[in-house]
């Protein structure tokens, strides 16, 4: 289905970011995994054997993405797809009044460069690599898909910083949806709700399990392939631009 589509997934090397790479190989595409130095995207890279290279990147960093995206062409000609997955969660209170102690500024600022900053290097970078494809009998030159979290919009306790984070990544799809617009890129962003990876499963199993239990139906954690799906579908279907699409079972999450 999708043969000779080139797609970059930062995030790539675990959990949501991985099973759209798997989904993408298994369509027929090809893929550059970027994910931290520290992750395990080499041994997924060989793992996944055909098709995929992996570049070690932090995504905050203006030379780690222009190098990946320079392994992108050298290796596969030409970029068609980004799929945003990088990201760090935090939980921590505003302020913590037993011990007196206000949120570390430096915490904040760093999942604020991460989640947002970082996504936004890598759109307003790979959008050039982008714009070069000749465009599709539609107008279409490429897509690029971003990662928020239902957390952008219901935030709980702990989570100034990363809803901050994932907000701005909701508020920005729309401008720069309409920013490339001539050049037939599309711009769609996830807000997925709990899905089962390895962010996840550092809160303590009771916390996800009280989690779970709010998810109206299914009345589960999201399979990460259910996310994959929902990447394919958001490339296949050339009327989606400019939005957030949340990915939830209809979870609101409670305070
Ligand atoms: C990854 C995604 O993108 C998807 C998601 O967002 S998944 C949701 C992730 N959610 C989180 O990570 C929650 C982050 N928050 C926390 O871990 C903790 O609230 C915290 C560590 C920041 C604070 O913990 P704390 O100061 O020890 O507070 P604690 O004493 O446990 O709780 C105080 C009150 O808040 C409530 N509370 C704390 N965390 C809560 C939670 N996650 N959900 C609901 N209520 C919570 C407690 O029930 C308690 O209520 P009462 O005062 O009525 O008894
Ligand atoms: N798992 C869930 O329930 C939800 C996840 N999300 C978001 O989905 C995205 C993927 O999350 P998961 O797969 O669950 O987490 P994960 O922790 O399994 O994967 C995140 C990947 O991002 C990489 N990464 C972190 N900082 C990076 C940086 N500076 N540069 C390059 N790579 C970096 C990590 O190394 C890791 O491989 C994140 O943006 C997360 O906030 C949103 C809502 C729910």
């Amino acid at each position: 289905m999708f043969k000779g589509l080139v797609g970059l997934v930062t995030g790539g090397a675990s959990g949501l970011g991985r099973a759209t790479v798997e989904q993408l190989l298994k369509q027929g595409g090809r893929v550059v995994i970027c994910d931290l130095p520290s992750s395990p995207g080499q041994e997924t890279a060989k793992q996944l054997k055909e098709n995929v290279a992996f570049v070690p990147i932090d995504v905050t960093s203006e030379k780690d993405v222009k190098n990946a995206l320079q392994t992108t062409v050298d290796k596969f000609g030409r970029l068609d797809v980004v799929v945003n997955c990088a990201g760090v969660a935090t939980a921590t209170r505003v302020y913590n009044f037993k011990k007196e102690q206000p949120f570390d500024l430096k915490s904040f600022q760093r999942t604020i460069e991460v989640n947002l900053i970082g996504t936004f290097n890598v759109i307003r970078l790979a959008a050039g690599l982008i714009g070069k494809n000749a465009p599709d009998a539609d107008g279409q030159r490429g897509v690029i898909i971003n990662t928020a979290s239902v957390a952008a919009f219901d935030g709980q306790i702990g989570q100034a910083a990363y809803s901050a984070s994932k907000a701005g990544v909701v508020g920005m799809t729309l401008p720069i949806a309409r920013d490339l617009a001539k050049q037939g890129i599309r711009v769609v962003t996830i807000a997925p709700g709990l899905f089962r990876t390895p962010m996840m499963e550092m809160l303590p199993e009771p916390a996800i399990k009280s989690l779970e239990a709010t998810v109206p139906f299914p009345p589960r954690l999201g399979h990460p392939s259910e996310f994959a799906l929902l990447v394919q579908s958001i490339i296949q279907n050339p009327m989606l631009n400019g939005e957030t699409i949340r990915l939830d079972g209809s979870l609101r999450m409670q305070p």
